[in-house]
């Protein structure tokens, strides 16, 4: 196997899985990204991080990107003998805005890049199958690689997904607590089996959210209403909760985040709606591209610590 000489890299976008009823399905590709270039080199492995995760992270073979690249390598073919990377990380991490996912795809199509006849190895439809493996769900890592809101399942060849475009009035806003929450635990709180009626009030909202999604955003708010996750794990995210109840109160479309703790408006919060210092709170445009792969190092643009499209 040939490797490609010289850096390549990547931008992933943040997402937001779930959207209410649309539990480990729906996804929505958001505006604000990590940077990541990568090269071959002569021998060991090398990884500086900037930005979130910094200090944090591990620097080697462990680092989820890197892992990512050698599932990659052993689909197409290969390991090399070494591998270099700068991460500019800008989606906070644990908090329901995939930022596994994200650094899943980017060791993907990293891998994929740095291969000579990496497209022919591995096209797009097998990196959305080897990277929802890795992850785990697809909801997550198919609006990553194609941008905009994606319907994503799973059959017994693995993941596959469609992109379909949002209405115009639809506006995400995240508000963003500084704890963590990690998936695997907001997993864990899920019961193995739910009653019937709860399933198929459901699965009713989450095929009326792809209508509202595309076409009719008035009807948003009754589109989010979900009874598979997020009263299972309010008790683990208890001011997330509230925020979410309080915004609905207000008449917002708003929904956990993934598996939280973040909270995700998909309709405008009227003004001098109060959440108290606790949260961050972004408006971001929705990423219709997913992630973008080009050649060489990170530059100006790529290394510039606040995200391209956040607003607030
Ligand atoms: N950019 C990254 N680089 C390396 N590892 C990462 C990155 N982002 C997330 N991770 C790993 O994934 C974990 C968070 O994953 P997860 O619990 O699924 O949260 P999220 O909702 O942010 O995807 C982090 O604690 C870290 O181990
Ligand atoms: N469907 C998953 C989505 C997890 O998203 P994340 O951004 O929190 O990793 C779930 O709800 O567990």
């Amino acid at each position: 196997m040939t490797f490609a000489s010289g850096p390549v890299r990547v931008r992933v976008p943040a997402t937001s899985a779930n959207l209410g009823p649309g539990f480990d399905a729906l996804g929505l590709a958001l505006g604000l990204y990590d940077d990541v270039a990568a090269e071959v080199t002569t021998g060991g492995v090398r990884v500086v991080v900037s930005g979130e995760g910094a200090g944090e992270l591990p620097d080697g073979d462990t680092h989820l990107v890197v892992t990512s690249m050698r599932a990659a390598f052993d689909v197409l073919g290969g390991q090399p003998r070494g591998l270099a990377l700068e991460c500019v990380n800008r989606i906070p991490q644990a908090r329901g805005l995939g930022s596994s996912s994200a650094a899943i795809v980017a060791g993907v199509l990293l891998a994929r890049a740095l291969v000579a006849d990496g497209a022919a190895r591995l096209d797009d439809a097998a990196a959305l199958r080897l990277a929802s493996e890795i992850e785990g769900h697809p909801d997550n890592v198919a609006p990553c690689l194609l941008g905009g809101f994606t319907v994503a399942w799973t059959e017994p060849a693995g993941a596959r997904a469609v992109s379909l475009a949002v209405a115009d009035a639809v506006r995400p806003t995240v508000f963003v607590p500084g704890e963590r929450g990690l998936t695997a635990v907001a997993r864990a709180a899920l019961p193995a089996t739910v009653p019937h009626a709860e399933a198929a009030l459901t699965a009713g909202r989450a095929a009326l959210l792809v209508h509202a999604l595309t076409a009719e955003p008035a009807l948003l708010l009754p589109a989010t209403v979900d009874r598979l996750h997020q009263d299972y794990r309010a008790a683990g995210m208890p001011a997330t909760a509230a925020l979410v109840a309080a915004l609905r109160e207000a008449g917002v479309a708003a929904v956990v985040s993934g598996a939280g703790p973040t909270v995700l408006a998909l309709t405008e919060v009227p003004a001098g709606f109060e959440t108290g210092t606790d949260w961050q709170r972004w408006e971001l445009p929705i990423d219709v591209s997913g992630a973008r792969v080009a050649r060489g190092r990170l530059g100006h643009a790529e290394r510039d610590p606040v995200a391209a499209g956040r607003k607030s």
